[in-house]
């Protein structure tokens, strides 16, 4: 196969592979509605159908590397960090390496398995739920002796969406936790910021951090 057939071919993969996940990504979204009891069931997955949506898709790849330093004789692959989209979507080889920091800031290591999709809570779903679901801290750990390949699709809203709690889902009395913003402002908030850095607490209302 030619060099440009090839890359014609692995596009239409990635793209075919794009739109299969993202359609999971919003099944899994409208049950996460259902399971709140909110109306319409789209009421999240409609921003990452929308033509506009910000989604993209990471193909991650960790050779082996083995040097003796860094985390418990472990190198980083990927240092630790929350997914700012809404929600994310992983997919990896067998070979070990990806974490999540549990509340008390351990690290669990998540069993590889090839053959499953791991979703991940983005911030902008910690937004749009005022807290209910969480995004999780993860890490990738680089293994000693297999390379690790993943891919992740990462499901955004168009730019110009104005991220806020969604007030039918706020009890009474309940206040946000967020002040209102677009996800454009988001995304330049993040990039300016380091990987591993609370990236929402510049969008928590004041007077609740104190
Ligand atoms: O490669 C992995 O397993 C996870 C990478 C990751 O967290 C990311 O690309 O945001
Ligand atoms: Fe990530």
């Amino acid at each position: 196969m030619s060099h440009s057939a090839l890359s014609t071919s692995f596009c239409s993969a990635l793209n075919e592979y794009t739109s299969v996940v993202k359609k999971l990504a919003c099944g899994v979204l409208e049950l996460i509605a259902a399971g709140l009891r909110i109306q319409p069931e789209n009421i999240f997955s409609k921003l990452l159908m929308d033509v506009e949506s910000d989604s993209v898709l990471r193909l991650n790849h960790y050779p082996p590397c083995s040097s003796g330093h860094g985390f418990n004789g472990s190198m980083t692959g990927f240092g630790e960090h929350t997914d700012p989209q809404i929600i994310s979507v992983l997919r990896s080889n067998n070979t070990s390496g990806f974490q999540i920091s549990l509340r008390d800031g351990s690290w669990v290591s998540v069993p590889p398995d090839q053959d499953s999709f791991f979703f991940n809570v983005g911030d902008s779903f910690q937004v749009l739920t005022n807290g209910r679901f969480q995004s999780v801290r993860h890490r990738v750990l680089a293994n000693g002796l297999k390379s690790r390949i993943s891919m992740i699709y990462f499901g955004g809203p168009p730019s110009k969406q104005r991220l806020a709690p969604l007030q039918l889902l706020m009890g009474e009395g309940e206040q946000s936790l967020y002040r209102e913003f677009t996800w454009f402002e988001y995304k330049k908030s993040a990039y300016n910021s380091r990987l591993a850095d609370n990236r929402l607490g510049r969008f928590q209302r004041q007077q609740l951090i104190a």
